[in-house]
Formats: structure tokens, sequence, C-alpha cells
């Protein structure tokens, strides 16, 4: 990979009826020392030490038939033009500071007037960000070891139903699942502390079963633990299920924000498990927001070590080649010397269905892949879920056609005839 650029790098594809240049200059200007009027201060000297620069600018060809996005300028539809633009920024304004680089490259100008659509494509940054953050303190070895799984992807599911089960009935499944051989499982992003399933009772209870399957088979299965919340709260909760013999916690991005992030990975004795719930207000419109190959690169410099990346096939409105570009790019190192890769966890919809595809489009077996309705919804119940799951696995990383593989594999050929 290449040497990480001296100032901070953003890459934009931006909308405008006025000269793209000018509302580049202007983004550059709002985002660094100038206003919207010259202030006497920002002398040319405190411009050269300061000022954000245009380092590349190409207006792309295609039509735009009516404006992106709302805004109060008048709008000229006949005027309308996309482009790429690179702004720069010295790392002095602001140091290696994540939450403060937020400010600077998604800050106010997503609603500078004359833009009808602008959404951040890329980062670059400089090598002493690499230095400020943990990164995953596990990342993918760190997952295989102590999942105990090598050579294949973890076999996941979601608890479900997402809510509903009290502490007792969350063990009970958990029981069933570990017997049907499964690698990993998590809580639910609707599930953290509520009074019907309080997290202690919840963890102590999950753990009982998971430690007692560990000690008969030797197999300890990974449980992330949605301990979102409060940074207190997260603290004790992490604690509790480090005491208890656990290997994983989770946390939901969006609503721990960034700051707890980085408080939760600063302190974590244990791989975090970073489930982007709401992800789709920040990048549904594809004139707005971010793309998931700049965002996920704050995450795990800050130390997410499993990010979501939905999967093939989905429940939700993303086509596939962008799951896979978010996938890939979660495997993708962020610095030379310190490459700070997350494991991308397939979920949302995924059955055995999605096996082959999904390997053959990422060519790699370092994902987990989490299977809710695919699993537990299995006619014949949550652990013959899990075997199907496998065999699909197995099948797709072999090569082997997963209607062939089901002839031998009677959970898989039972997943094939249903929905799950
Ligand atoms: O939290 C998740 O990843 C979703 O709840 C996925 O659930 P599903 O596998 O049933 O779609
Ligand atoms: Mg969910």
């Amino acid at each position: 990979m290449t040497a990480p650029p001296i100032r901070i790098e953003a890459d934009y594809l931006l909308e405008t009826a006025s000269d793209p240049r000018r509302v580049a200059e202007t983004m550059a200007g709002e985002q660094s020392s100038g206003t919207f009027v010259p202030v006497p201060g920002e002398t040319p000297e405190l411009k050269a030490r300061s000022a954000a620069r245009v380092e590349r600018l190409e207006v792309l060809d295609e039509p735009v038939d009516a404006p992106s996005l709302p805004t109060t300028a008048r709008v000229a539809t006949e005027s309308l033009r996309r482009a790429r633009v690179t702004l720069s920024w010295p790392i002095e304004n602001l140091g290696p500071s994540l939450p403060n680089l937020l400010a600077t490259v998604a800050g106010n100008l997503f609603e500078l007037r004359p833009l009808t659509g602008l959404r951040l494509l890329d980062i670059r940054l400089p090598q002493a960000f690499a230095a400020a953050y943990p990164g995953p303190r596990f990342g993918i070895p760190g997952t295989r070891r102590l999942a105990g799984v090598e050579g294949r992807p973890l076999i996941g599911t979601i608890i479900k139903p997402s809510v509903g089960f009290g502490p007792e009935e969350t063990a009970a499944l958990v029981r069933t699942l570990c017997e049907g051989g499964i690698d990993f499982i998590k809580d639910d992003e609707l599930q953290a502390d509520g009074p019907h399933c309080p997290f202690e009772a919840r963890a102590r209870a999950v753990m009982r079963v998971v430690n007692d399957h560990a000690e008969r088979t030797g197999k300890k299965v990974m449980v992330a633990f949605n301990l979102t919340g409060e940074i207190d709260e997260m603290r004790k909760r992490h604690d509790l299920v480090r005491d208890l013999g656990g290997t994983c916690i989770m946390a939901s991005l969006n609503s721990v924000g960034l700051v707890g992030m980085i408080a939760l990975a600063r302190m974590t004795e244990l791989p975090i498990h970073a489930h982007r719930n709401g992800w789709g207000y920040l990048t549904r419109h594809p004139l707005l927001g971010w793309s998931y190959v700049a965002w996920q690169k704050i995450w795990r410099l800050a130390g997410a070590d499993h990010m979501h990346v939905n999967g093939l096939d989905n429940k939700f409105a993303e086509d596939d080649d962008s799951v896979v570009t978010s996938a890939r790019t979660c495997l993708t190192p962020l610095f030379p010397d310190k490459p700070c890769l997350a494991m991308p966890v397939f979920s949302s919809g995924q059955t055995v269905r999605q096996a082959p595809g999904t390997f053959a489009a990422l060519g790699s077996t370092d994902l987990i892949v989490t299977a809710g309705g695919g699993i537990v919804a299995h006619p014949g119940g949550p652990g013959e879920g899990v075997a199907a799951l496998r065999q699909a696995w197995e099948a797709a990383v072999a090569g082997i056609d997963l209607n062939a593989h089901a002839r031998t594999h009677p959970a898989l050929a039972r997943a094939l005839e249903g929905a799950a």
C-alpha cells in the first residue's frame, strides 16, 4: 500500500448548479480558515499554515435532471453537475483526533447552500492517527483464537426473537445453539439491559451454559453481549462479561458514538463486535452522507474488531456490489505498519443460500456469518439450522454445488426446501 499522506485527505462526490471549482473552494474555506466573508485575520501567512486545499477536481459527464437535495438557493436545473473533489487539511489544525476529524471532514459542509448533493467517499489519514488510537486489539487472529475456529468463517447467529425472552429463555436457546455446533452468538441490538431481560442476569445465565458446554466439549462459543449504554454502564458490563469468562462484547456504534467507542476500546480486554444499526440514515441517499469505505476507517482505528457489512441478497435496500465492497474494505490495511483489519460480519436475511455467492465474491474465509432467522427458523429447529449453515459453508469453500451437497446432508436439504 502507498505511504500515508502528510495532510488529511477526503474525497467527495458533490452536486451543484454553481461552478464546481468555486463550490469546492467554498467547502475548503468553510472547513478551515475561511467564512462567508473575508476576515482581517485570515492573512496569506495564516492561510498558508491552516487553509484546506482543493487537491483534485473532476467534473463528471453524467447528466443531472433535478437537484438531489433541497436547498434554499435558486437552482438552475440545466446547470446542475456532479464532480469528484479531494480536499486536504494540515494535521496541525486538529491534531490526530478522531472526534475533531469528524467536524473537519464531515461537519457543516453537508448543509452548504450551493450544494444539492454531497457524499464523503473516502478519507486518508496521516501516520500520527495510527499512533494515537489502538485499532482492533484482537482483530481476525484474536477472534479466531478465542473462538477456536481456523480456516473457515465463524458460523454465527443472533438471539431471535430479538427481544421478549428473559435470561433463562435466552440461555435455553444458547444451549440448543451450542449443542448444534455454533461458533458465535450475538444479542440483537434491541436487547441490552431492559427490565424484562437485565444484562447481568442474562450474562450470568448465558455464560453458565457456555462455560458448561466448554467444560464438556472444549469448545467455548463466542457470545457478543450487547453492552450498549453510558460509559460507566459499559465499563461495568464489560468487567462482568470478562469475569464470567466471556469472550466478546457488542456495541451499537451510532448509539455509543465515537467518544463512547474510543473509551470502550481503550479499556476493553475483549473483542468489540461493532453493530452499525442506523447506518441507513447515513448512507441510503446516494448524494448524501457517507460511503462505508470512509466510515468504517474511523471505527476500525477507534478499535472495532468486527464490523457489520450487511449481507448478499439481504432484507435491506443495499445491493450486493456495495456489500462486497464494504466487506473487502474491512480487510484492506489502514496503515502499512498498522493494518487495523476488522472481521467483516455478514448479517441481515442471511441463510444457507448466500454462502456460495458470499465466498466467491469475498475470496476469503475471514468473516463472521450471523444468520438470525436463517438459523432459528430452520424447520428442524435452531440446532439443525446451525448444522445447515455449517454444511452450506463447507460446500461453498470446497467449491461443491449447494444442491449436490444437500443430497448427503439432510439439514442443508431441509434448509433449502424452506425459507431458512
Ligand atoms: O442484528 C442483526 O444483525 C439482525 O437482526 C439480523 O437478523 P436476521 O438474520 O434475522 O435478518
Ligand atoms: Mg438485529
